[in-house]
């Protein structure tokens, strides 16, 4: 449809200033009503259409006015809402405008639209529906001050429908404006009344809408507003100004209401128009407005759809990126927690090498669970972080050890870490476990559990290690293991045996012998045993702790294994519950406990003394100030494999302790105790000791024999009185001079025999394999904390253990198998032996004569295979030589010396009969004996008679000379190369 070109007319012009006037005057009188009745909202005097409709777009200002004039209209404002680009902030504004315009709707006061106001290019006529509606409020406000008489309020229109109502005294009306008015006037004419009166009460609200709209429609059609038109036919006037109206607002509803008979009134289009009630109307209005709005929140909605699936895609894309950093840095992160743990094996293994100390600290649990605790931080990695929660400026301190137990960790979880260094007792380590910490930090809770928990789960370390043990002697079916207990406490500097009360009495070395050592086969025992050792341990209750111990205690488990092929193990596990330092001021101690307190902290600080001198390295270390420490040296300064619990309670006042504590346990971490060693004895040294033992004895009876013997022969001598004496015999010489003294000791000053030379190698050689087996025997019998000697030691290993002494400080280089054949047979008795034909033992010997360099380890090799295949023939040529010794004459050693045995075959040829060599080497000896030249033929009587050396070459003596030449060191071996060219034939 085509807009027919308007006419501009100076009438025209006119009126519209003045409608303009008019707006504006109304427009200044809604702003200056709004002011007065909300207060200032930055609206100034005379605000123009723009900043009026600006000012309440948000719909806030309205919404006070009418909660002003009536209270709770609008019962949700939003505040604050700037109706700017954002959908919430427009949608807020929205909402407050639609309240507004329901709560006006409920007022029956003229309204406007909501989009009237949301316009962004707004019209005189939506600013003419605002100005109405806000000073219909006004009206409406006056009257109610009036206390709402003289009827309902008449609701002033725009300027010219409320000229209409002339009846309406406005005094904002100028007078200038009353011609116009009139002829506006005319719109209500009395058909209209009755029209009105016929509607009813809805009708007559359609009306007053119905004027809104004509008269907007008449401004907009300014050209109908003559008189002559408006007299003549107004009805008809006012149908073409709304058919073209409709055009622009679809108001066929209103217009069917304005028709006097409901019939439908034709539009521009001919098209009928259905008739409707007003608030339908409005509500489709009011949806359509919705509609709209939601139309574009769809709009925004699908933008923000769209933007969000970006971002979306972003995050996934930040998401992909940011797992696979965070893969990276786990990746990262397992790398250096194992690199950390394989660094804590790594430097555990090093202390375990070094011997150190091994550390761990357990923090019991708060006792008061209100209290503070002093422990800042536990760190998996061993370290512990402490404080003075009641310092208000406190320094951290952080200790390093080799496990930290916290407050909720198990006796079950403390044992695991425990378990293995326990379970090394059975492979025959020395192990000792104390546990140190001030009064009541959980020590014997630790050791023993609570007081009377014996549940599984309560069971403390001493329980749990020796059911460990049980189960492991029962799981080693080739090992028969011996446990022993032994339990004792330190009181008051005394020694006191738990398993059997009575003090024991101690010698120099703090030795325990008297205490009481009970055999064990079952946990059971063991429990039994500890129930009556804690009973009678003294303990007593004091203000840090009801059951305080009162002294150390030492629970000593001896081990002792034995395998099927007869190698033993000796260990002994010592589990100490050390009494708790305490400050006497705080503990309350008085009497009997201020003297045990004065005795435990005194005890400890000498423990303190002891580590502190470890740790440095000192030269002396003192031992000796306390029993404690006299107890404890093997395990602290031995080759035992040690542990120490240090134990704190977190309790904010105990931090001086705690402390005190802390650094002590560092301090005993730093201490080296060197390599830990199994007590393991093989079963050829065992037999080589039982060889020493039997040896000991036959030739303890052969000295008995001999001067039995000497006796009679002395009487037999005195008998006979001849008055020739037999010249001595030279063969008794032989047998009691050279190399054995009184007591079986080898005469040293006899150099001048071979054995002379066997004394010169052995102090060229260097102790080796077996020696070292019996010197780590010595290191066990230090280390078993000075047990009685009848049940841990035999007689023959202590002498063993002299014999290694005094051997071990000789410097010796080379042969290293000779002399320990040489040393051990030496002492017990095997230097006779060597001078006899029949000994096995020379077999390994025999390397040493080769021009070859000397091969420590053929010659072990050796040494270990001939021992182990002529073990039964070596004891039995000992017994053959040591009847030689006692009863043989040289002839019998000749002939059994050609009786060769079939090991002497094979490796003792040379020494079986007359060969150059040994004739040789027998010459050598005599004339090195004698100092004279060797006569050409010597008969076997001259020679026992030191006439004549002819049987010589037969002599047992010289057979056996020979082999020792052998022995000798290299020096010795071109003189027997030489031989031949002395030999007599
Ligand atoms: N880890 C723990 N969990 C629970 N309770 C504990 C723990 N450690 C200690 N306790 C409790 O704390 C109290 C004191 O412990 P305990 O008697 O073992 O201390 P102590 O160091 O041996 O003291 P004292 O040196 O005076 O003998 C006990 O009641 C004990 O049950």
């Amino acid at each position: 449809m085509v807009a027919e070109p308007r006419r501009v007319s100076f009438r025209d012009g006119r009126l519209a200033s003045r409608k303009a006037e008019e707006a504006a005057l109304r427009r200044y009188q809604a702003a200056a009503w709004l002011e007065s009745v909300i207060g200032h909202f930055g609206l100034s005097r005379c605000p123009s259409e723009q900043e009026f409709v600006a000012a309440l777009k948000n719909g806030i200002v309205l919404c006070k006015a009418i909660n002003k004039i009536q209270p709770g209209a609008v019962l949700k404002v939003v505040a604050n809402a700037p109706c700017d680009s954002q959908p919430s902030a427009a949608f807020q504004c929205f909402e407050n405008i639609r309240n507004f315009l329901v709560a006006v709707q409920e007022l029956k006061l003229p309204r406007f639209e909501a989009s009237d106001i949301e316009k962004d290019n707004i019209d005189a006529g939506s600013v003419g529906k605002i100005v109405d509606c806000v000073i219909s409020m006004k009206s409406y406000h006056d009257w109610k001050q009036r206390g709402g008489s003289n009827g309902p309020p008449k609701h002033l229109k725009s300027p010219l429908a409320a000229r209409s109502a002339s009846h309406v005294q406005s005094e904002y009306v100028c007078s200038e404006s009353s011609s116009t008015q009139k002829r506006l006037d005319l719109i209500e004419t009395d058909s209209e009344r009755q029209t009105k009166q016929n509607m009813g009460p809805n009708v007559e609200e359609a009306m007053e809408r119905l004027q809104k709209v004509i008269l907007n429609c008449m401004i907009s059609c300014k050209e109908n507003l003559d008189n002559d038109s408006l007299k003549k036919d107004p009805l008809n006037l006012v149908g073409t100004i709304l058919s073209r109206q409709l055009e622009k607002e679809q108001l066929e509803p209103l217009l069917q209401l304005f028709s006097p008979e409901g019939a439908t009134i034709k539009n521009g289009s001919n098209l009928p128009i259905e008739s409707s009630n007003p608030q339908v109307e409005n509500r489709r209005r009011l949806l359509q407005a919705q509609e709209t709005k939601l139309l574009e929140l769809k709009t925004m909605f699908q933008e923000v759809k769209v933007d969000f699936r970006s971002l979306k895609t972003q995050f996934q894309d930040d998401i992909i990126k940011l797992g696979d950093n965070i893969q990276g840095i786990s990746k990262a992160a397992l790398g250096y927690n194992q690199a950390v743990k394989e660094n804590r094996n790594l430097y555990n293994m090093l202390q375990e090498l070094r011997g150190n100390i091994r550390v761990f600290c357990r923090i019991r649990p708060l006792i008061n669970s209100e209290s503070v605790s002093s422990i800042e931080h536990i760190g998996n990695d061993g370290s512990i972080m402490v404080c003075d929660p009641l310092k208000s400026q406190t320094t951290r301190k952080i200790f390093q050890f080799n496990k930290i137990f916290g407050p909720t960790t198990t006796q079950g979880e403390v044992y695991k870490e425990t378990q293995s260094l326990i379970r090394s007792v059975m492979d025959g380590y020395n192990v000792c476990i104390f546990a140190y910490g001030q009064t009541g930090s959980g020590k014997t809770h630790t050791m023993c559990g609570p007081s009377g928990g014996l549940s599984s789960q309560e069971l403390g370390i001493s329980y749990m290690a020796l059911n460990d043990l049980f189960s492991i002697s029962t799981s080693r079916v080739d090992v028969k293991y011996d446990i022993h207990v032994q339990m004792v406490e330190i009181y008051n500097e005394q020694v006191r045996d738990l398993l059997n009360i009575r003090t024991c009495s101690s010698n120099g070395l703090l030795s325990l012998p008297d205490a009481k050592m009970c055999p064990v086969q079952s946990p059971s025992d063991v429990i039994n045993l500890m129930l009556l050792g804690e009973k009678h341990r003294a303990s007593s209750p004091t203000a840090m702790n009801h059951r305080s111990s009162r002294s150390h205690s030492i629970l000593t488990v001896h081990v002792n294994g034995k395998d099927m092929s007869g190698n033993v193990t000796r260990s002994s596990l010592h589990l100490v519950d050390l009494a708790g330092s305490e400050r006497v001021d705080r503990s309350e101690a008085t009497g009997d406990r201020l003297k045990e307190a004065q005795h435990i902290n005194k005890s400890l600080s000498c423990l303190g003394d002891v580590i502190t001198a470890l740790a440095q390295k000192n030269s002396h270390i003192p031992y000796r100030n306390s029993k404690l420490t006299q107890l404890l040296q093997s395990s602290l300064g031995g080759n035992a494999k040690t542990l120490m619990f240090a134990h704190i309670s977190p309790e904010a006042d105990s931090y001086l302790e705690s402390l005190s504590t802390l650094k002590f346990a560092q301090r005993a971490s730093s201490v080296e105790l060197g390599t830990a060693h199994a007590n393991k004895e093989s079963n050829e040294i065992r037999e080589l000791k039982e060889q020493v033992n039997t040896l000991k004895n036959a030739l303890a009876t052969k000295e008995q024999e001999k001067s039995s013997l000497k006796l009679k022969e002395n009487t037999v001598m005195r008998a006979k009185q001849v008055p020739e004496r037999t010249p001595p015999r030279p063969r008794r010489l032989s047998l009691e001079n050279p190399g054995i003294g009184k007591g079986g000791i080898p005469d040293r000053k006899g150099s001048k025999s071979p054995l002379s030379a066997i004394k010169f190698n052995r102090d060229h050689v260097t102790i080796h394999d077996s020696i070292d087996g019996l010197k780590i025997n010595t290191m066990h019998q230090e280390s078993v904390m000075q047990m009685p000697a009848g049940f841990s030691e035999d007689p023959v290993r202590d002498e063993t253990e002299k014999i290694i002494t005094t051997v071990d400080t000789i410097p010796l280089c080379g042969l290293p198998t000779a002399a320990d054949a040489y040393i051990s047979s030496k002492q017990s008795g095997l230097d006779t032996l060597l001078r006899t034909p029949c000994r096995s033992r020379n077999l390994n010997l025999e390397v040493s004569q080769t021009d070859e360099p000397f091969s420590a380890a053929k010659s072990e090799k050796m040494t270990m295979s001939n021992a182990t295949k002529k073990g039964s023939h070596l004891r039995k040529s000992i017994q053959s030589s040591i009847g030689k010794l006692i009863h043989g004459s040289e002839r019998r050693n000749v002939q059994h010396s050609g009786q060769a045995t079939p090991a002497k075959m094979n490796s003792l040829t040379n020494c079986d009969g007359p060969s150059p060599i040994t004739a040789d080497l027998r010459l050598r000896r005599r004339q090195s004996l004698t100092g004279l030249p060797p006569p050409p033929t010597m008969s076997r009587r001259s020679s026992l008679g030191g006439k004549s050396d002819i049987s010589a070459k037969n002599s047992p003596i010289s057979a056996c000379a020979a082999r020792e030449y052998k022995l000798l060191p290299f020096s010795w071996v071109p003189t027997i190369k030489e031989a031949p060219k002395h030999h007599p034939q």
